[in-house]
């Protein structure tokens, strides 16, 4: 049974319809004391609550049935509707335990998705919450390019096996390089999305400006140079996933132009009135502290509460260094191949040097170690020496406790070295702005500022 909480007979009656057709027995409940009775006798399968239900009321009244719902029954789904101007009653109430929050007027189409994901992932976390081993994981999903066993990425594994099925937002967190894309694209394979498209948008590689039409598109004259009408990702992706890489780097304007297509599903392409509707299942992924940008209040926090419903954490390299031989082994098969190399191998010893590597790159940044030395090495054994020879000087050994790398006092100003260091990073990161303020620990307008003080060439274009 669904249990819809409302005083509006109107919302009612339409929200009643909505599920009804949808194959949900539905039960109506005007107010607290209704809920308390209909609690009483039935335990529903999920509930949604209207925080306004009451005229008279803020929303307090919302917030305190909501409590007593959570006390009463922790697991059983909750979704609350709110209207579009009290998106903080909305935070307020996912911080109260809701599980998910749609703003008035909603989509129908999105509502019931919304409903069916909550149930569905309620039905998820009630089963044993224990890791699968890695041929049980294979047995069950597609996982064909993610190598390891480490525990702490099995977790991750099956967290993502059991929520691919269901619309349920996804964000995935973790350093730089630790195959957060990757994962995207397996929620995706393992979805009943997986012939439609899938759609990566780096947002740290997207100025402002173009933020809307990128996202949503243009139609001609939309601005001076759209000379002609064009789609944006969100459309592309119609049916399938998209995949917002660096979602942390929004900008705050950009933040609640994203925040209403997530709420609603909708958007005007720029410079058109017509309002589009897309069905697209959004995966997130940020190497960023989400919920300290939160704090600080350079995040928004209902956009944060619309994109982590399930959040996945993956394990820096250094976490997990029991996978670094497999992911040795797996790279370098993947050369043979492609080099007509059969005879390659890596020696004992350098697998155990591999394995003690500081790899702050992570997987990227092993992978590109395992390239090189396969493309320079003049034999097809690969040895240490093979691999230290290219190594950049980003990955000291962990065992040298390098006395300090700095030059001696008075052979370099601080000018110098700021310029020397900026260029290094901006070499490593194949001049990929974001990727290199974030190295540097500066904002992208820091970064250009300096870049322009040095003459930096770089490109805005990432
Ligand atoms: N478990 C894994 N098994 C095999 N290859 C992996 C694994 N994880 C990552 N990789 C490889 O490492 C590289 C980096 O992964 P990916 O681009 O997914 O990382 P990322 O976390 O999205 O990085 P960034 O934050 O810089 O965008 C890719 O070439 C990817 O195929």
């Amino acid at each position: 049974m669904l249990l819809i909480i409302d005083d509006d007979i109107a919302v009612q009656t339409s929200l009643s319809l909505l599920f009804r057709k949808e194959g949900f027995a539905v039960r109506v409940a005007d107010g607290p004391f209704e809920t308390r009775e209909a609690l009483e006798e039935e335990t529903p399968t999920a509930i949604v609550l209207d925080m306004n239900f009451s005229v008279e009321t803020s929303g307090d009244d919302g917030i305190r049935l909501l409590r007593y719902i959570r006390e009463r029954l922790p697991n059983v789904p909750v979704l609350l509707i709110t209207g579009w101007g009290s998106i903080d009653l909305a935070v307020q109430g996912m911080k109260a335990g809701a599980n998910d929050f749609i703003t008035k007027p909603w989509q129908n189409d999105h509502l019931v998705q919304s409903v069916k994901t909550a149930i569905k992932l309620a039905g998820e976390r009630s089963g044993e919450a224990v890791s699968a081993n890695r041929r049980q994981l294979d047995e069950q999903f597609q996982f064909d390019n993610i190598v390891g066993e480490d525990p702490k990425l099995l977790d991750v594994l099956t967290t993502i096996g059991r929520v691919a099925q269901t619309d349920a937002p996804v964000l995935i967190t973790g350093e730089s390089g630790t195959g957060k894309e990757l994962i995207a694209e397996a929620i995706h394979q393992n979805s009943r999305r997986k012939r439609q498209p899938f759609v990566k948008v780096n947002l740290g590689g997207i100025s402002s400006t173009l933020f809307e039409s990128e996202l949503f598109g243009h139609v001609r004259g939309a601005f001076t140079d759209a000379k002609a009408d064009r789609i944006g990702r969100f459309e592309l992706a119609h049916k399938g996933s998209i995949f917002l890489d660096e979602i942390g780097d929004l900008d705050s304007a950009s933040q609640v132009k994203l925040l209403r297509v997530l709420q609603d599903r909708t958007f005007e392409p720029l410079g058109s009135s017509k309002t589009r509707t897309v069905d697209v299942r959004v995966i997130c992924a940020t190497n960023r502290n989400l919920e300290e940008m939160v704090r600080l209040g350079t995040f928004r926090e209902d956009l944060f509460y619309r994109i982590n419903l399930i959040t996945v954490r993956l394990p820096a390299l250094r976490e997990r260094p029991a996978d670094i031989p497999r992911l040795v082994k797996f790279f370098t098969d993947n050369l043979k191949t492609l080099y007509g190399r059969p005879n390659l191998l890596v020696s004992k010893e350098a697998q155990h040097w591999l394995k003690d590597l500081s790899l702050p790159g992570n997987i990227r940044q092993l992978k590109n170690v395992v390239e090189r030395a396969v493309l320079l090495a003049p034999g097809d054994t690969l040895t240490v020496a093979d691999f230290e020879k290219h190594l950049t000087p980003l990955a000291p050994r962990p065992t040298t406790s390098a006395p300090s790398q700095l030059p001696p006092v008075g052979s370099m100003t601080l000018d110098e070295m700021e310029r020397q260091m900026i260029e290094r990073a901006m070499a490593h990161h194949q001049n990929r702005v974001g990727h290199v303020a974030r190295a540097l620990g500066i904002t992208r307008f820091s970064l250009y500022r300096r870049l322009e003080k040095y003459g930096i060439a770089f490109s805005s274009e990432e």
